[in-house]
């Protein structure tokens, strides 16, 4: 049984040290991304939290680009994420006007694709929070790109001829889709803001490759990512991603209570930097959601706990474990200290 440390000095935060988690699946992990110095590096810390809370088995690889300062990379390791470094990835020279400006920036999502000492990863964006454990999706036949379906009502789609026919895949019965005018209707498609999928060298530069010749569309990434994976595409339940649109747009598709993953991408509704004020922010299950992240981002117990061989091989780098030994033989030692979060 490993000594137990007293705190040492005036901690924000202390933290008990727990055995290692039981070993897994090495090769499996969840995977997010981190852009630029501002606010989303808090999404992460929380998402981080999150799937310590729902006892995740595995890790959060954190995919940055060169422009994450070394403070938000301080905390992300302190939170036990895995940082990685990615280049970004730009679309070909276009004149298009994404839905929003800073859509051209998740192209770099594509790096993920290069993280081959994982068989399989589970990507959530930095806006994600998980609240019941989805380990199990690691566990979905291979061969297949698992997501959830999006909506086509918001106004982010008013570009589109489904958005203009009042047409959405979440309720293909309300109006029929006129295959005379229009052709096909169009393929099921999916919310890349979180999807299981097989790292691969050959799979990510042939996404690479594609991407010099396609055409950039409003959302990005996403529609690339939808066109590229449409044969082999496999929609699963909406409670493993909460586009939050879905609550006003087909709250009879929602069941509130069974959702298990919140994607907090609806206008205004990250809880970071939440106020209130812009359209449907004000509901009730909003602020249920926007108030449920929070307690999991303020909870100092969810902070990363280093296990005690970790603790150890850190204090034998230093050379602290005679000192450690000793404070303990004396009985004068009993937590470690470790800054809060974010
Ligand atoms: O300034 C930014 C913008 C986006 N992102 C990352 O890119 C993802 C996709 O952007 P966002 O979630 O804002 O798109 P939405 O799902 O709201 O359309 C985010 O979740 C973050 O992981 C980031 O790190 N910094
Ligand atoms: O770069 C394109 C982005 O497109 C998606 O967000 C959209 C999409 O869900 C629309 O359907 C909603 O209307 C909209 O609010 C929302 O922002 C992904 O969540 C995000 O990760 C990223 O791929
Ligand atoms: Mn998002």
């Amino acid at each position: 049984m490993a000594p137990e440390l007293t705190q040492t000095n005036t901690a924000k935060s202390s933290v008990m040290i727990t055995k290692p988690s039981p070993p897994g699946h090495s090769d499996r992990a969840y995977v997010t991304f981190l852009a630029g110095n501002g606010d989303y590096v808090k999404g992460v810390v929380g998402l981080a939290k999150g799937l310590r809370k729902v006892k995740s088995a595995y890790p959060l690889v954190v995919a940055i680009l060169p422009d994450v300062p070394e403070e938000h990379r301080r905390i992300l390791v302190e939170q036990g994420c895995i940082v990685r470094e990615i280049e970004p990835v730009y679309p070909p020279e276009n004149q298009t006007q994404f839905a929003m400006a800073y859509y051209v920036i998740n192209y770099s999502k594509l790096r993920i694709w290069k993280f081959v000492e994982y068989s399989k990863m589970i990507y959530l964006d930095g806006d994600i929070q998980v609240y019941d454990n989805i380990d199990h999706l690691f566990d979905l036949p291979d061969g297949y790109f698992y997501a959830v379906m999006d909506c086509f009502c918001e106004k982010t789609w008013s570009h589109t001829p489904q958005y203009k026919i009042g047409y959405c895949q979440q309720c293909p019965e309300k109006v029929q889709w006129p295959k005379a005018e229009l052709g096909e209707p169009p393929a099921l498609y999916f919310n890349a803001g979180m999807f299981v999928f097989e790292p691969g060298l050959d799979t990510y530069e042939d996404l690479l490759r594609t991407l010099k010749v396609t055409p950039p569309t409003p959302f990005a990434e996403q529609d690339f990512l939808n066109m590229y994976f449409k044969k082999i595409y496999k929609p699963i339940p909406l409670v493993y991603n909460l586009v939050l649109a879905m609550l006003w747009r087909h709250p009879e598709n929602v069941e509130l209570d069974k959702v298990k993953v919140v994607h907090y991408c609806a206008a205004g509704s990250k809880p970071w930097r939440y106020t209130g004020k812009e359209a449907n922010m004000e509901r009730e299950d909003i602020k249920m959601l926007v108030n449920k992240w929070w307690e999991i981002y303020k909870d100092d117990s969810l902070d990363y706990k280093k296990s005690e061989a970790e603790f150890e091989r850190e204090a034998d780098l230093v050379n602290l474990k005679p000192f450690i030994n000793a404070l303990s033989e004396a009985g004068r030692v009993k937590y470690v200290t470790a800054p809060s979060a974010a």
